[in-house]
């Protein structure tokens, strides 16, 4: 498709102009704000399947000019939903290191460090992600809000290896290592709502998850992943730090944000 980027003469207020949902209805993400809430008895624990990978599995990790994205293998699937959704990869958003501030999702209109997404898709009706990616009962995606505080041993086993994908589509095999510490302790507080995509085409095709505490990263961590990218190529001539790779949030519209915690 058409190129597009976050800022600038192809940023976020342009995207309907090639991708006419993401001017659209049901659009991610958003500021979920207190009043916007209703306790949902039915929202169970998520359960999540195979996420605890072996160091013998390989991962491919990727700079795909928009984000830095980890393939996930098929074996790893969400179970607590009414349908299977598999695993299909993990990315991140984040700020700058000069304003460490670039979560997706604001909670009270907050914005986190950085956010983490983890892909899947409807397997029980889909065969793959790309037949899946633009039906309403398509995907869902888990997302962890990341502030700078502890060391994060977890994120180490990826970020570790960011300076092997500097730029645009580069990639290297990293050793699989247990998915699940990427995510915080309780997988029973979460935000719910239907909303899309959040890059183009944004599809509104994602049942969001997204859970009520953050995890933390390192100054350190956060400083390697907000200063090591690029979204260009190598071989460019003027190199375009990828940063700040967060769309603002969306009209709510007549949505309701279910919560799993009574406070
Ligand atoms: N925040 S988000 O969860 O909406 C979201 C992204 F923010 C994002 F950057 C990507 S991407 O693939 O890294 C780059 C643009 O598609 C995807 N990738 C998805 C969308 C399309 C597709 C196809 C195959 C595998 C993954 C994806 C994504 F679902
Ligand atoms: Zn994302």
């Amino acid at each position: 498709g058409a190129k597009w980027t976050y800022s600038g003469q192809d940023g976020q207020q342009y995207w309907s102009k090639h991708y006419p949902y993401c001017g659209g209805p049901f659009q991610s993400p958003i500021d979920i704000e207190s009043e916007l809430l209703r306790f949902d008895p039915t929202l169970g624990p998520i359960e999540v399947q195979n996420y605890d990978l072996s160091p013998d599995e390989q991962l491919t990790l990727g700079n795909n000019g928009h984000s830095v994205q980890l393939s996930l293998p098929g074996k790893m699937y969400i179970s607590s939903l009414p349908r299977r959704y598999t695993a299909a990869q993990l990315h991140l958003h984040w700020g700058s290191s000069s304003k460490p501030a670039g979560s997706e999702h604001l909670v009270n209109s907050r914005q986190y460090a950085a956010e983490l997404h983890v892909v899947h898709f409807n397997s029980d009706k889909y065969p793959n992600m790309s037949m899946a990616v633009d039906k309403s009962d398509g995907l869902a995606v888990l997302g962890v809000l990341i502030e700078v505080g502890e060391f994060n041993p977890a994120f180490e086993q990826f970020l570790k290896f960011i300076n092997g994908v500097k730029y645009r589509d580069q990639k290297v095999q990293i050793p699989g290592f247990n998915i699940r510490g990427l995510l915080p302790p309780r997988l029973d507080e979460y935000y719910r709502y239907d909303g899309s995509l959040t890059t183009p085409p944004c599809y509104p095709s994602v049942l969001w998850t997204l859970f009520r505490n953050p995890v933390t990263i390192s100054r350190k961590q956060f400083v390697a992943l907000a200063t090591s990218l690029y979204s260009s190529h190598a071989q460019d001539s003027t190199p375009l730090p990828l940063n700040s790779n967060f769309r603002k949030p969306q009209a709510v519209d007549s949505r309701v944000v279910l919560v799993s915690f009574k406070e």
